[in-house]
């Protein structure tokens, strides 16, 4: 593996009684497209709200480029240890979510604008060039005295992943990214994640539901089952060839419901 740009080591995270995450290990190297896949409730998205420091950690380190994301306790919990640290470490990921999360009441120029020019403190000029550089590459520069209102879930999706690179993160976190689409906008969605992914050495993890696509976007596939990683490996290996019984019975599962895998 590259250098490594994410690490877990003995991750855990509990709700109240629930274990969620058990014990987690495992490395993201610099450049590398990594899609979590597994039943639904298993701990995917769970995964990357912690990376994203949306939700705490209830045990374990986790270090992205070389530093520690959580290290004070605060309960029974890890918190990130100030403001300060949190800004800094927040920097590094972008995340895009199912439900876009657009400014409602702002167009799509400013929903791209905004975060860099009030946290980065980029110009107003030097922020509205990139942003029609990046609504340029996901097809929305003509939009972008839209409104969020006046455009399609797909468009909205581009504009969200717009949003988050305006940032300029070093690591990208898409969680069930066309899982809201109509399935006639979901192609255009994966089209701009594709291009990404091809063109940007950036760092994805992908968490989604198509087994297709994170065969094709992938250099790594976990399967996760409760909280643990019951399998990682190429994606030419855990769907062609699956070695362990649970990996098997979810693509099975998977592919009984129509699926291409
Ligand atoms: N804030 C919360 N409070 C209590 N339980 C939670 C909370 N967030 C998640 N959970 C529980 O944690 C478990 C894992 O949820 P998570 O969303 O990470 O699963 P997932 O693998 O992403 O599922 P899906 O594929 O359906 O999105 C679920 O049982 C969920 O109900």
């Amino acid at each position: 593996m590259a250098q490594p740009l994410i690490q877990l080591e003995h991750v855990t995270k509990r709700f109240g009684d629930l274990t969620v995450l058990d014990d987690l290990n495992f490395e993201v190297g610099a450049g590398e497209k990594l899609a979590l896949i597994g039943p639904s409730g298993s701990g995917k998205t769970t995964i990357l709200r912690i990376l994203m420091t949306l939700d705490d950690l209830s045990g374990g380190h986790i270090l992205v480029d070389g530093e520690q994301l959580f290290h004070m306790p605060r309960g029974e919990t890890l918190v990130p240890a100030d403001e300060k640290h949190l800004h800094r470490m927040r920097a590094k990921i972008g995340m895009v979510f199912q439900h876009f999360n657009l400014f409602p009441h702002k167009c799509v120029l400013d929903n791209v604008t905004l975060a860099p020019i009030l946290t980065q403190g980029v110009t107003p000029d030097a922020a509205n060039k990139r942003a029609m550089e990046l609504l340029d590459m996901v097809g929305m520069a003509e939009k972008a005295t839209a409104m969020p209102s006046q455009l399609s879930g797909g468009q909205k999706q581009r504009v969200a992943i717009a949003r988050a690179l305006a940032l300029q993160p070093k690591i990208m976190l898409f969680d069930e990214v066309t899982s809201a689409l109509d399935p006639e906008l979901v192609e255009e969605v994966l089209a701009v994640m594709h291009l990404l992914a091809r063109e940007t050495d950036m760092t994805m993890l992908l968490v989604t539901h198509e087994m297709s696509f994170a065969h094709d976007f992938a250099d790594r596939i976990l399967f996760f089952d409760r909280g643990k990683i019951v399998e990682s490996g190429p994606p030419s290996e855990i769907f062609v060839n699956p070695q362990e019984e649970r990996t098997k019975a979810f693509l099975k599962k998977v592919v009984a419901a129509g699926q291409r895998v």
